[in-house]
């Protein structure tokens, strides 16, 4: 029997490795983590948690011009403490999940890794085997191809912004370019979005879409639609963004226009393992065109949303592999997603257009949430929820846009996911007064 260097080696240490490397240590497997740049990847030092410190203030504006009057006097977000704050709550994090690698016995490699062979990865010139091999490399930001793109900025450049520009101009329409829209908006900017179709957030239900550009709008953010982009030049008075029939005077422009997997200088071809432009190719074990070669978390081509959650549950996953606890197929859990928008859009299950292209097998209840009187408690302006039953009348999707829909959301997905029927539905009791209740309540 060859003799390996570890069971398992990954190349990459976000979600899509940690959450499942980690307790496959503890079982006892030899693992390795290669990592070329900060521990714990995207998420944590350049998504979600940077991006959800910064929106706390951005939430916390809304509610209180919301209450206006019974609170009283100004607000303003002062965008360089919200900085040192963000930097403050996420600065340790690397050193937090390296740590927890190390007390789990994960060998970290720092380095580039890439392919030599289907068992032999080398990192800083040195060759590592494994027995598996999977590889969880992420995607990065797109960058458009026009005359003056290297003056555009990324997500990450936005997220480190010392001092929030009077003018931002953000190219693209999906989840980066809505939430940043948002904070700029809030922090002071003058804000213009320029979309290249005629929607935003495409996989969204979108009449709740529209009720959120309408109230960016209100706030003076400009949406532009079906523009194309062609260049960006350096003007007298800052950057000038143009496009068919276009110029935009700005003073910093966010390009939003979607992430590409990181499958380049990876040595796939040469081993053999399957790509295309949406990720590499993965069987319904996460194995790709390598038996021993397996793919997590975003570098996936999926179907499912390219989310911190489904990496989660993929590496989970393929620790139950490793360690043999299980030889079935990957079966997804109902995953839900929120765009942290304010108000936020969130959904999970069986989505909108679905519904009402299947009226046979389902039934749309849409609530107003204005005559709530749970909602009316923090004066909520905007708040609507779409459900959708099937035949039997159990719950399989929802959406919902409110200030809280993520956890109008998150406290429904038990019924969805179970397919909960009247006895498990009144099983279930909340604690009173709460969001989760007044949500539970509609069932
Ligand atoms: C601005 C932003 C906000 C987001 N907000 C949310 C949110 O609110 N909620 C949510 O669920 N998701 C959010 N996401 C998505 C979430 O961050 C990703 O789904 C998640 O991080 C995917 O994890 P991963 O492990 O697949 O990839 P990553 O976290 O990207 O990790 C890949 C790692 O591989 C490393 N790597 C790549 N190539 C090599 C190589 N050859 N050798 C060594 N190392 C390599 C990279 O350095 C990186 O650390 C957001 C993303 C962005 C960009
Ligand atoms: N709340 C969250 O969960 C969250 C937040 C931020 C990012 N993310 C993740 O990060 C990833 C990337 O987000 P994103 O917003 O960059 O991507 P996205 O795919 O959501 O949106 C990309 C946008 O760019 C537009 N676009 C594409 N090509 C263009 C062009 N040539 N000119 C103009 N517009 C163009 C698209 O129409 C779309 O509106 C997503 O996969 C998402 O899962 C998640």
């Amino acid at each position: 029997m060859t003799a390996y260097d570890y069971d398992v080696l990954y190349i990459g240490s976000g979600h899509g490795t940690f959450d499942g490397a980690i307790p496959l240590a503890a079982k006892g497997k030899k693992v390795a983590v290669v990592e070329q740049d900060l521990i714990g990847g995207t998420c944590p030092n350049r998504g979600c948690n940077a991006k959800i410190v910064l929106d706390s203030p951005v939430a916390l504006k809304r509610h209180l011009e919301e209450v206006h009057g019974i609170v009283t006097g100004d607000v303003a977000i002062n965008w360089s403490e919200n900085q040192a704050h963000k930097h403050e709550v996420i600065a340790g994090l690397p050193d937090f999940i390296q740590g927890l690698l190390d007390s789990s016995n994960v060998d970290i490699l720092f380095g580039r890794g890439t392919l030599v062979d289907n068992h032999t990865v080398k990192v800083n010139g040195e060759e590592k085997t494994a027995e598996n091999i999977v590889l969880s490399t992420g995607l990065r930001p797109n960058r458009l191809n026009i005359p003056g793109d290297d003056l555009a900025h990324d997500s990450e450049e936005f997220m480190n912004l010392s001092e929030m520009p009077k003018r931002v101009t953000i190219i693209g329409a999906g989840y980066i370019a809505m939430e940043f829209a948002t904070m700029a908006q809030a922090a002071g900017s003058e804000v213009t979005v320029i979309l290249h179709g005629d929607k935003a957030l495409r996989a969204y239900n979108q009449p709740y879409v529209e009720l959120v550009i309408k109230d960016l709008t209100s706030k003076g953010v400009k949406f532009i639609r079906e523009v194309e982009v062609e260049a960006i030049v350096g003007g007298a008075n800052g950057l000038v963004v143009r496009g068919s029939e276009l110029n935009i005077d700005t003073d910093w422009v966010l390009d939003a226009t979607g992430r590409i997997p990181n499958v380049e200088d990876l040595g796939l071809e040469e081993v053999g393992v399957k790509f295309n432009e949406k990720g590499i190719e993965v069987d319904d074990h996460l194995r790709t065109s390598v038996s021993n070669i397996y793919a997590s978390g975003d570098v996936i081509d999926k179907v499912q949303p390219k989310l911190t959650p489904t990496a989660i549950f993929e590496s989970t996953y393929l620790m139950h592999i490793f360690a043999g606890e299980t030889t079935e197929a990957i079966q997804y859990p109902v995953i839900p997603s929120v765009v942290f928008t304010s108000p936020r859009i969130a959904k999970a299950g069986v989505t909108v257009a679905e519904a009402q292209a299947n009226p046979d097998k389902y039934t749309i209840v849409e609530n107003d949430l204005a005559g709530d009187w749970y909602r009316q408690v923090e004066k909520e302006q905007i708040g609507h929820n779409t459900l959708i039953f099937d035949a039997d009348h159990k719950l399989v999707g929802a959406t919902e846009v409110s200030n809280k829909a993520e956890d109008v959301i998150n406290a429904l997905l038990p019924a969805i996911e179970f397919k909960f029927g009247p006895a498990e539905l009144e099983r279930m009791v909340y604690l009173f007064p709460s969001i989760a209740s007044q949500a539970w309540g509609q069932l």
